[in-house]
């Protein structure tokens, strides 16, 4: 956030006190080469007053565990730490970034009692971005420039769709084409894997990820913030999708002031949308066997 001066202020809040202030004093000293941010370490009461609130205590994962496999342990700590964000901060934003992030948004919703809209999860704003700097990779085109989407849930049964993905006004595929390097099975093979597997990779390397999602939270702050109604993959709950109600994930939303608005409904191939249907599918029995 402070790269992108996407806040005027940050406060750090952690049950581990000295890790808070050990992190909020580094990040201040990169404020010069950056924008003008204040950052402080502080409790509960210090939240007040804040735009978003971004909601990333908890575990996460050990090298081989899947997100799903933290729900338990991170539902208990969003249990203890929603009612004192809302008590401090009842007009925030709540932006979600805990795995499996998607459950811990409905979640998240329920616990607050808060409209949809108000509480996003960081959701495939990660993997989307994933999806797109591999796809700049391979066709030697900046990310900036690639315009394609992963939906559903941020996790194994995440959707890549292939059948969009498009850079200027020509599809991935046909570029790739012109380029004389076409897109083979293999190629989307590798690049679904990349996508897919990238947190277990990362994982298995340094314990953690932290620099995809620190810029995709970013992201999402800045445009609620701005108030930008920027269209970005972020995870709400929602009332029905391929035909599974009331369950929580990505599809690209209008962000702005006001949270999460409208859902963009994308237009899938056969393949896509019954991946997603399992996807959704997928997200409801981990939340129904919470
Ligand atoms: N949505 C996404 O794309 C991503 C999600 N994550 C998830 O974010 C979460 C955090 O990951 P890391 O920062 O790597 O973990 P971490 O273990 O480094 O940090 C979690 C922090 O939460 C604090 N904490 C735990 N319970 C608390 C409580 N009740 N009150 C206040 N603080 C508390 C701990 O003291 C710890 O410092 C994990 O669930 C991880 O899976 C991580 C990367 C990407
Ligand atoms: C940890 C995680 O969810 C990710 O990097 O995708």
């Amino acid at each position: 956030m402070v790269m992108r001066g996407a806040a005027s202020e940050v406060v750090l809040v952690d049950r581990n006190r000295a890790l808070a202030e050990a992190q909020a004093q580094d990040i201040l000293h990169a404020t010069p080469f950056a924008f003008p941010t204040r950052v402080t370490a502080g409790d509960w009461a210090d939240v007040a007053g804040s735009g978003v609130v971004v909601l990333s205590a908890g575990v996460g994962q050990k090298p081989g565990e899947t997100r799903l496999e933290l729900l338990g342990r991170n539902r208990a700590v969003f249990a203890d730490i929603v009612p004192r964000v809302l008590e401090v901060a009842p007009d925030a934003v709540l932006l979600v970034a805990s795995n499996p992030v998607d459950v811990m948004t409905a979640i998240t919703t329920e616990l607050a009692g808060l409209p949809p809209a108000r509480v996003i999860g960081s959701g495939t704003v990660l993997d989307t971005a994933r999806f797109r700097a591999l796809l700049g990779e391979f066709l030697g085109i900046s990310p900036k420039s690639v315009h394609a989407w992963v939906l559903g849930e941020h996790g194994d049964s995440e959707v890549l769709c292939w059948s969009s993905a498009s850079v200027g006004a020509i599809s991935v595929e046909a570029l790739a084409l012109q380029h004389g390097r076409p897109l083979t099975a293999d190629d989307r093979e590798a690049i679904d894997k990349g996508v897919r597997g990238a947190a277990y990779k990362i994982i298995a390397g340094k314990g953690a990820t932290w620099f995809g999602i620190g810029g995709g939270i970013a992201r999402i702050v800045q445009a609620i913030a701005g108030d930008e109604r920027a269209v970005l993959t972020v995870s709400t709950l929602i009332p029905e999708v391929e035909g599974v109600t009331n369950v929580a994930l990505s599809l690209p939303r209008v962000i702005g002031a006001k949270g999460a608005g409208d859902a963009l409904w994308p237009e899938l191939d056969a393949t896509e949308r019954t991946a997603l249907r399992h996807s959704a599918e997928v997200l409801k029995a981990a939340a129904a066997g919470l």
